[in-house]
């Protein structure tokens, strides 16, 4: 059987690998062996080998300058390549699901929405708000800084999207939301029971509160200081959206935003364990923003623009704890990438997970070392892939580091922490503390 799936699959000038076994492919070893799989594929192949994972038949580049080529080139037919089950639970209009003219229509809407200049205006101070309600009263508490900082990325970004809704409201989606993210990241079959079926029916749900939430504000004549009624009153933006178009960019900044912002937040604050000099200087550094301040003061733009060090922790947690180990895409045609043929409709697994531990670029590369950041040269490397790059380069990113600085600044100004329990922490396929990661906190 294994022979017949070679031979099924096998195409005259495709890279060299193999299928697996028919339907199931090399998943499974892909999924236990995680980086392992590729180091030994790459071993074996060259940095450019085809399997089949995730359900199809895959090219997986470990190559930077290829991956470099793929992000870069999307108009030439590489264009994004998520899972089905993700595509259908997160809507046809997001922006994942949506090419050429569309997809800079729908990035340029959501750019105006979260772009530096709203965020220094607009976004900044209620990031600072919520994020005291966030991180208030810890002062003797155990607590799951994984379960914590879930919460606080949802509900940041939850509040810059509706802010005055009660709080009844976001318990209903906070409820639906985790089911649509489980869902989305399973297979899909449409059967009662399944996780595919119950994300299906929660993103039903989250429409359900959405419309109603668009109904009342249409409905009124009072304004709302937030993103949902930028979209719906569409003041001084030239992206006019349908209210199906309006709902599906609204889980997409709450889906993109949610596991990226926490899982960083969570692995800076494991990683400043562990290093207490790192701990020190970004201590330091908010003490001196602060000392300047009342305690009532919001964070101001000037203060995120001088928090270097926190900038240079947060880029440094991205790249050790990978955070992000790449990006998929799908050939619309059939095409020639380095000398290989890649047939149509095949998925590319662009990985820049191993360009994060290269010595070349990062000396030391296991070691947490925040302060080789601060060359500034490093965040612009042209294999430097912790946003993506290209046409869909994190729209984002300063909206998730300002987050996360401000999760910093309130977090290390009010608090010490020791960790009970040493748990442990899956950095592949995702970053997680299977069985949470438990913090004794302190007032400091
Ligand atoms: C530390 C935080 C973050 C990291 C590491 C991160 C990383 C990434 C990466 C690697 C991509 C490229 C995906 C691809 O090429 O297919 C991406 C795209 C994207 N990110 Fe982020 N992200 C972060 C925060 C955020 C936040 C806070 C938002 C919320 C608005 C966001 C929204 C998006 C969107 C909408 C895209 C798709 C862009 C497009 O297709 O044009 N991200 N992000």
């Amino acid at each position: 059987i294994l022979k017949w799936n070679e031979m099924r699959h096998s195409r005259k000038g495709v890279p060299p690998g193999t299928m697996g076994w028919p339907f199931f492919g090399e998943n499974a070893e892909f999924l236990r062996q995680g980086p392992d799989f590729m180091k030994n594929k790459k071993a074996r192949y060259g940095p450019v080998f085809k399997t089949h994972i995730l359900g199809c038949p895959t090219i997986i580049s470990v190559d930077p300058e290829l991956n470099r080529y793929i992000l870069l080139n999307e108009g030439k037919g590489l264009v994004p390549g998520y899972p089905q089950s993700m595509l259908d639970i997160l809507g046809k209009c997001n922006i994942s699901a949506v090419y050429g003219t569309t997809h800079k229509y729908i990035r340029g809407s959501l750019l105006s929405l979260i772009a530096p200049s709203t965020i220094k205006d607009q976004l900044l101070s209620k990031v600072d708000k919520y994020m005291r309600i966030c991180l208030h009263n810890l002062d003797g508490e155990t607590i799951d800084i994984q379960e914590q900082t879930n919460d606080m990325a949802l509900f940041i970004s939850f509040k810059l999207i509706v802010d005055t809704e009660s709080s009844s409201v976001y318990d209903a989606f906070k409820a639906e939301f985790s089911k649509l993210l489980i869902g989305s990241l399973s297979l899909p079959i449409n059967f009662p029971g399944t996780n595919y079926h119950r994300g299906f029916q929660a993103r039903k749900n989250i429409i359900k509160i959405m419309e109603q939430i668009i109904k009342k504000r249409r409905a009124s004549s009072m304004n709302h200081d937030d993103m949902l009624d930028n979209l719906v009153r569409n003041v001084d933006s030239k992206y006019e959206l349908s209210d199906e178009e309006i709902i599906d960019q609204t889980i997409t900044i709450l889906y993109s935003g949610y596991e990226t912002v926490s899982t960083t937040s969570m692995m800076a604050i494991k990683y400043l364990h562990d290093h207490p000099r790192a701990l020190q200087e970004l201590r330091d550094e908010h003490f001196m923003i602060q000392n300047g301040k009342k305690p009532e003061e919001p964070i101001e733009w000037t203060d995120y623009k001088s928090m270097t060090f926190t900038h240079a922790v947060i880029f440094e947690t991205l790249r050790l704890a990978t955070i992000v180990n790449g990006v998929l895409r799908k050939t619309t045609k059939e095409m020639k990438l380095k000398g290989f043929v890649i047939p149509k409709e095949w998925r590319i697994y662009v990985y820049t997970r191993e360009i994060n531990y290269d010595p070349i670029l990062y000396p030391e590369p296991l070691t947490f070392n925040p302060w080789r950041w601060l060359d500034k040269s490093l965040e612009s490397h042209r294999y430097c892939f912790l946003f993506g790059g290209g046409s869909r380069l994190c729209p984002g990113k300063e909206l998730g580091i300002v987050t996360i600085s401000t999760f910093l600044h309130y977090f290390v100004t009010r608090y010490r922490w020791e960790e009970i329990g040493g748990e442990e922490i899956h950095k592949f396929p995702r970053v997680e503390a299977p069985k949470g990661l438990h913090l004794k906190v302190l007032k400091y």
